[in-house]
This record gives C-alpha cells, structure tokens and sequence, in this order.
C-alpha cells in the first residue's frame, strides 16, 4: 500500500511516500521511497523545493509561487517523472495522510476527511490559526490534484483526548467548560509515537509504564503518558500554552495580559504576534528561536542568549516536576524532536535536578550522537531515552489502520 503523507507547517510544507507491502504494518519505521521539503522562509514570493529518494536522487529547485496547491502539484509531479520518479503515475497512490494540528471537542481520533471534517478543520482555525489553516490548505490541493482519493486527518489533539477533567479544565468560570474551552494539548502524534517506541527499547509492554515524553522543537509540550495514554500535558486551549517555546512565551500569568491592554496600545492581534512569535527563545535572546544559534551566542559570552536558555531550562524542569506528580512516578525520561535529540547540554542539565530521585544520566553516552538510545546509567532509577520523533510514520500508520 502506498501512502503518501503530508505535514504542513505555517512556512514550510514536509511530504513523504511510504510503500508498506504486507498485511500487518511494520514495528520498525520503513525509510520513504520519496521525500520532499518546501520552504517559502528564504525569498519572498518563492518555493523552494528538496526532494530525495531512497535511491538517493536528489532535486533542488525555486518556483515561483505562493500558491500551495501550485506547489503540491509540482510536488507530486517529482514522483512521476525525472531523476526523482518513484512511481509511475500518482494513481498508484492508495491513500493521503495529513497531520491536522486541532481537532477539538468532535474529534478525538483519527478520521477519514468528508465535508464534514474539512468544515470542522477551518473552525478550529480560530483557536490553532498558525496550523490549522495549512492543513487545511494541503488536503485540498491534494483533492485538486489527485481528485477523489481517500485521506485521513490524523489530529496532534487526539491522543490526550482521554486526559482526566481535573488535568484538562481550567479554574475559571464554569461556562468555560460548557463553551470547551480545556486543555486538548498537541503534538500528540509525536508523543504517542515516542511512548511505543519507548516501550520496545526498553523492551516492556505500555501497560504498566509512567514515561514523561520531552517533545521540544520549535513548538515544545511534554506528556505525561500512563499505561500508554496520555495523562496530563503542557500544551492547552492552544498550542500556546506551557513550556517556553523558540518564540512563543509558554504560559505567562493572565494578569500581564490584562495589564498589557489596559495599560499600552496592545490589541488582540499584536498580543497573538507577540506571544507566537516574538517571544521564548527569540524573545529573551533578541537573536533567534532557534537553539543552534542561542548556543553558538552563549560560548561567545552573550548573557542575553545566557538568560533566554536559564530560563528555558527552569521551565522545562519545572514541568517534569509537574508530569511526575500527575504519574506519581516515573519509568522512563523521552527526549525527542529537533532540541531534544540533539542539544546534549540541555539534557544533561535538565537531568540534574531530578538526581534526587535516582535518575543519573551516563554523561559520556549523552554526549554521542545517536538516538533511539538509552543515556541513563545501569543503575539509574529512572531511564533516560533520545528518541528520533517519527511523524509521518505514525501518520502513516493512522492511515493503514483506516484504510486497510
Ligand atoms: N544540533 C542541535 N542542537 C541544538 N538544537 C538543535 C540542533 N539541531 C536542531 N536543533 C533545534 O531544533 C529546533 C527545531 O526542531 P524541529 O523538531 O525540527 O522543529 P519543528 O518540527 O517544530 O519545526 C530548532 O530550535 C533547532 O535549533
Ligand atoms: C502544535 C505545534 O505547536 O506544532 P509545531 O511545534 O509544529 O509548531
Ligand atoms: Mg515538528
């Protein structure tokens, strides 16, 4: 069965294709036979567009256009034809699989996309308007290109669909409940992905686990996952919410805000602009969001980029403490994602603070650069895992469940 994926962020557009032959999907994630990128980041106006293939073809090229469904047809159009042809004509594709960041109240698993669901998708844009848009914007240039063809939405809220209410519901007035407005979290594709994959490295069944999963990219949640569900989560209403993030604050006491619109020209668009995107990481630092560039300023002595990772780091640690008191203990520590599985120095001292527990990281194993590996030493108390987040294989996997 071929299915291709789509994961569509808000400046940049990430597609695979699977080829999984056989009745049962496999435990261990397949390499794509194709994949491409598209960044709109560097040149106003312009794609630009990477696709490689397992074969090791590779394309690089800048269309110019805004357009997504311009994009995606060109997209598609690697797959059939030139050096980076995988398939000979896109109706070999038996299904589409699309990570849709929101799914609300209405969909709390992964779904088959109808009117019904797209409709849903653009409603939800005004609570997940960096996210949900694009997703939308990517299945119907798929419907425009590929026509009639069966794809699945598989939703980042729907694995903590089954978060206790004491976990979920916001201390506010009762009608908040009643409108929906709780904690859904997000990057949950990413966390259940890594709590399966953590229970086969430490060769154990979910059932019967407690495991923190540190998803920390440029959007950063944690999950606090038992017994393979998950529990409790940082990120809220909005993606908004929790750790700080490359440029979005993380939680901040309500009360700036009020104070920020009572007291200065703050409007609701600018204070959405603030804390989205001028804030964590770049905020702090004034340099960047991105943690290469925050470390690279910190061995130069710029006590900006200093503060913006002290902070960073007390936050992160502050809400392990959080998850471990949701689990009542704790089997296994996850890093994942782009932070999580490459800055060693963040997970070292991230580590720190939980050796009063019996958590002790190999300083040495933490340091290599490998992943999908254990760093805590054979006597620790709690396991230590970095763990490459595999979304597009967990999408795909939502989608062969649906389809088969
Ligand atoms: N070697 C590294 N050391 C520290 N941070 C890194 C490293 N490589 C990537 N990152 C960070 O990972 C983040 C992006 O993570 P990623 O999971 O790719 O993000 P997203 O999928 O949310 O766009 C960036 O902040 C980037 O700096
Ligand atoms: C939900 C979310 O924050 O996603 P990302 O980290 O991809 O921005
Ligand atoms: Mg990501």
């Amino acid at each position: 069965m071929k299915i291709l994926v789509l994961n569509a962020g808000s400046s940049s557009q990430k597609s695979c294709l699977y080829d999984i032959a056989g009745d049962t999907f496999p435990e261990e994630p397949l390499k794509p036979l194709w994949e491409a990128k598209v960044d709109w980041t560097h040149h106003q106006g312009f794609a630009e567009i990477e696709v490689k293939t397992a074969t090791g073809a590779k394309l690089e090229e800048e269309i110019a256009s805004n357009s997504r469904s311009e994009v995606v047809a060109r997209m598609l159009d690697t797959l059939c034809n030139g050096s980076t042809k995988v398939i000979n004509e896109p109706s070999e594709i038996n299904a589409v699989g699309h990570r849709v960041v929101h799914g609300g109240e209405d969909y709390r698993e992964s779904v088959v996309i109808t009117e019904d669901v797209k409709q849903a998708i653009a409603r939800l844009a005004t609570i997940a308007p960096a996210h949900n848009p694009v997703n939308l914007e990517g299945i119907e240039a798929i419907e425009q290109n590929l026509g009639t063809i069966t794809q699945v939405a598989v939703f980042d809220t729907a694995f903590h669909a089954q978060i206790p209410d004491a976990a979920a519901i916001y201390p506010g007035p009762y009608e908040w409940v009643e409108q929906g407005i709780r904690r859904y979290g997000f990057h949950g594709i990413s966390h259940q992905y890594c709590a399966q994959r953590a229970a086969r490295i430490l060769g154990r069944d979910l059932a019967g686990l407690r495991l923190i999963t540190c998803h920390l990219g440029n959007g950063c949640s944690l999950a606090a996952v038992k017994n393979g569900y998950s529990i409790d989560t940082t990120m809220g209403f909005t993606p908004l919410d929790g750790l700080m993030m490359g440029s979005r604050s993380g939680a901040v006491d309500p009360g700036i805000i009020i104070h920020l619109l009572r007291q200065s020209d703050y409007s609701a668009d600018k204070l959405d602009n603030v804390l989205n995107k001028a804030s964590g990481l770049r905020g702090i630092s004034g340099i960047s969001g991105d943690m290469r560039q925050i470390r690279q300023e910190i061995s130069q002595g710029n006590s900006r980029a200093q503060l913006a990772f002290d902070v960073y780091v007390h936050r992160l640690r502050s809400y392990i403490g959080a998850m471990l008191a949701s689990l009542f203990g704790l089997d296994a520590l996850i890093f994942t994602a782009g932070v999580g599985e490459n800055d060693a120095v963040l997970r070292e001292v991230t580590c720190e603070a939980f050796e009063f527990l019996g958590l002790q990281i190999d300083k040495e194993k933490n340091k290599h650069k490998s992943v999908d590996v254990d760093i805590s030493t054979p006597d620790s108390a709690v396991r230590v895992l970095v763990i490459h987040t595999e979304e597009d294989w967990e999408i795909a996997r939502e989608c062969w469940r649906l389809v088969k």
